[in-house]
């Protein structure tokens, strides 16, 4: 799990840290020794290749390029340092590189960017320590020249962004035109949020953290609840499989699905469920989609519900409600529609009433009429719900007060715009400060779906999934994640795991589809298979 931060807490930290007997010039140690020992350990070249190039600003960002430079040639590499202002000879760090002759250019005496051109043909690695978190955008005029110039000559070598692309707003995600893309960044013991917003992202290239080693207790760390997700973060959290397992050991998922406007829907949701190891999936479907289905879903049992023209009756739901009894996850809303009657089967289901006989089925009822709502809440399966299924919850009055504890809710933007009123537009400027308002105010898990998710739980808790690919923004991978989700939940994962491991998964599953077909080629199905390769690699 990488830890994400603010440039004001990072700061903090770094101050308390500082309080703690951990000085700047340590963490500025710890951090140029981190990324040298990266670039010597991950970045492979031949013994005379080993040529680095330092981009170098005059803030600690520059700071933590110079000791990566001496360090780097401790390693045998050879290293060069482009200063963007006049070195001062007699300061430490730039004494310390003199020592290994390395080669020293000062911008203002390379006006053509001769002596640059010739290092960044020959050099396999090129820092960019210009700017770190102190940067104000706009650029001065002479660096965006240097960073222009850089980005346009694209250099042959790995660049590998100091703490940040230099150009880049760590806190904003803004990003000036003139920032040098990075193959790699190194995020210097968290990463800053600016990093996991658009523009900023789509220049970061690889993301690492280098630990620089401070105090574990320092208060403003205690006080951390946000996160960038990544391997190691989703594999403590999947579950454990074991030997002597049975199907009933992981779960049974019913999915309350489809209709015949979207058939596909059920099946991509059904079968990502199992594809993430439940135990059992039970398709919940209007009675003609069985016939479409059955045989291309042979493991899925089924459950035929009443339907009205091909979608989901209101009358369906008392049978649903009859057949929860070893159901450890109920799934409901991909490709449901948005017919009436769909929406009181939800009602139903919900309030465990049929609008005949409840007297206030979408309204307050009296305190009698709550607490049998309450205890109906109580028994339900955890619930994913998705879709259609959330666009017919966000027409009912008080709908969050009408959820059981421990949902997971999956909306895309135009999805949590119906839930909260919100644009689309306001939600995708501010998506990881929305997501965690509204799982607090509503107590529930919530998914933002979309490029960079982000998955958010009542306790403040918000982990951000750090993978953006137009492979899947295509219809119906929604209904993968919503089905990855109930599975994982099925097998007794609490919500905010559950929704962090589908997250994270199905996108993995979607980057490794554009990996091995054009991107634009890639259709939902296509994850299905894919999703037990990601699921190996943990
Ligand atoms: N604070 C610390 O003790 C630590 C900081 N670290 C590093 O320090 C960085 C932050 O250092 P600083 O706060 O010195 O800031 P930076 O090094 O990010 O930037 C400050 C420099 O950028 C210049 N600058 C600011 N805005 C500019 C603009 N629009 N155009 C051109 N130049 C501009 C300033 O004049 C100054 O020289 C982090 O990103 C990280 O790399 C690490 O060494 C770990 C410890
Ligand atoms: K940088």
């Amino acid at each position: 799990m990488m830890k994400l931060v603010t440039v004001a807490e990072m700061r903090a930290m770094e101050a308390e840290a500082n309080a703690r007997g951990v000085s700047y010039e340590t963490m500025m140690e710890r951090a140029g020794l981190g990324v040298a020992r990266f670039v010597n350990e991950n970045l492979y070249v031949g013994e005379d290749e080993k040529i680095a190039v330092g981009l170098v600003g005059s803030g600690n960002n520059g700071g933590d390029a110079l000791v990566t430079l001496a360090a780097l040639a401790r390693m045998g590499w050879t290293v060069r340092a482009y200063l963007t202002s006049a070195p001062d000879r007699s300061h430490p760090l730039i004494k310390r590189l003199l020592d290994f002759d390395a080669e020293l250019v000062e911008m203002a005496q390379d006006a053509e960017f001769s002596r640059l051109d010739g290092w960044l043909e020959s050099a396999a690695v090129i820092l960019d320590g210009v700017l770190g978190t102190g940067i104000h955008l706009p650029l001065r005029p002479e660096t965006a020249r240097l960073l222009g110039h850089v980005a346009e000559f694209d250099p042959p070598g790995t660049v590998v962004a100091v703490d940040c692309p230099s150009g880049v707003d760590c806190e904003s995600g803004e990003m000036a035109e003139e920032t040098i893309p990075a193959d790699v960044t190194l995020c210097m013991d968290a990463v800053k949020v600016g990093l996991m917003r658009f523009p900023a992202y789509a220049a970061i290239g690889d993301l690492q953290v280098i630990d620089l080693e401070l105090p574990e207790d320092l208060p403003t760390e205690q006080g951390l609840r946000r996160s960038v997700a990544d391997y190691d973060m989703v594999g403590e959290r999947l579950p454990v499989r074991a030997l002597d397992a049975h199907k009933g050991s992981f779960g049974t998922v019913m999915a309350a699905v489809g209709s015949i406007p979207y058939t596909g829907a059920a099946y991509l949701a059904g079968m990502a469920a199992y594809r993430v190891g439940a135990g059992l999936v039970r398709m919940a479907v209007p009675g003609p989609l069985h016939a479409a289905l059955a045989g291309k879903f042979p493991e899925a049992t089924w459950l035929l519900l009443p339907h009205e023209m091909g979608v989901i009756a209101a009358a369906g739901a008392e049978l649903l409600l009859k057949n929860l009894d070893r159901v450890t996850a109920l799934l409901v809303g991909p490709g449901l529609g948005l017919e009436e009657t769909t929406g009181e089967f939800l009602a139903h289901l919900l309030t465990g009433k049929s609008s005949k006989t409840a007297r206030h089925p979408l309204g307050f009822g009296s305190a009698a009429q709550n607490h049998e709502t309450a205890e109906h809440l109580a028994a339900l399966p955890p619930l994913v719900m998705d879709a259609d299924g959330l666009r017919l919850l966000a027409k009912m009055e008080n709908w969050p007060a009408r959820l059981p504890e421990g949902c997971i809710l999956t909306p895309h933007a135009g999805e949590m715009a119906a839930l909260t009123g919100l644009s689309v537009e306001e939600i995708q400027a501010e998506r990881m400060a929305v997501a965690e308002k509204y799982a607090r105010e509503w107590g529930q898990v919530v998914i933002l779906k979309g490029a960079l998710t982000v998955v958010a739980a009542p306790d403040g808790r918000v982990t951000v999934i750090p993978i953006a690919t137009p492979a899947l923004a295509r219809a119906g991978t929604g209904d993968v994640l919503a089905g990855a989700a109930a599975g994982f939940r099925a097998q007794g994962l609490e919500a905010f795991d559950a929704a962090v491991c589908a997250a994270f998964i199905h996108g993995e599953a979607g980057l490794a589809a554009s990996r091995t077909s054009a991107e634009a080629s890639v259709v939902a199905g296509d994850l299905l298979p894919l999703i037990p390769a990601v699921m190996s690699l943990f």
